[in-house]
């Protein structure tokens, strides 16, 4: 597994603004599109493009386009990340977009798979998943092998805070022939008893769409 931990002060500054229990939902959204399409930059620096020449108004420019077949695969788990999808779409326009619904059951912590609509066959496809939360790790650990054994030939996810229980589980439970990759704004040193990031930014999905349960 690959970490990157985003080091930048536009980063830090809306990651911070993000935490803060007072920031409104409107706003925590609007952040949350921020932060993931920075994030993007760095999760796609090594998508491969072919040449490509182009007739500029007064010469001829060698230059590169992104190769769109097959083309990228953008995966929001549901609910949460939902909330990225504009913010990523924003940078990848010509991605593909498939759905995973999943949710932890808050007393076991266990993953529950609710939702899918994504293609059977995702062979050799490059596939970026998006969650803003990575807590103890068991939904990034279902959606990667779910992807995998789809065939996704490169799995990058892109959280925005996680914790380092977490990124320690992964490293151990993801398989190791799985080219896995991981961007996040910030890691948080711990949970609770109840599997939430500490201090984190409480629940994502409730904070961008309210409490349903
Ligand atoms: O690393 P884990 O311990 O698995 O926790 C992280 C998961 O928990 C949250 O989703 P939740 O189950 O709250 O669903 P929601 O997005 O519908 O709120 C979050 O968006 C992640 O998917
Ligand atoms: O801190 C946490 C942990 C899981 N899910 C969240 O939304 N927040
Ligand atoms: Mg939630």
């Amino acid at each position: 597994m690959h970490l990157t931990v985003l080091d930048h002060p536009l980063v830090d500054h809306k990651l911070t603004l993000l935490r803060d229990k007072n920031t409104p939902s409107s706003e925590f959204r609007e952040l949350v599109k921020e932060l993931v399409t920075l994030e993007a930059y760095e999760a796609t620096r090594n998508l491969s493009t072919t040449e490509k020449t182009v007739a500029t108004p007064v010469g001829v420019a060698h230059g590169k386009k992104l190769n769109e077949s097959p083309r990228p695969m953008v995966v929001p788990i549901l609910r949460a990340g939902l909330g990225m999808l504009d913010g990523m779409m924003a940078l990848l326009p010509m991605a593909e977009v498939g759905f995973l619904g999943l949710k932890r059951n808050e007393a076991t912590l266990d993953i529950i798979t609710y939702a899918q609509r994504l293609p059977e066959d995702l062979t050799g496809r490059e596939c970026f998943l998006l969650d803003p939360m990575l807590a103890t790790g068991g939904s990034l650990a279902t959606a990667v092998h779910y992807l995998h054994d789809r065939g996704a030939s490169k799995i990058t996810a892109i959280d925005i805070l996680a914790a380092k229980p977490g990124l320690e589980r992964l490293e151990k439970e993801v398989r190791p022939e799985i080219d896995f990759s991981v961007v996040v704004c910030g890691v948080d040193d711990e949970l609770n008893e109840h599997g939430y990031i500490i201090p984190g930014l409480g629940d994502a999905g409730d904070r961008l769409y309210g409490v349903v349960d």
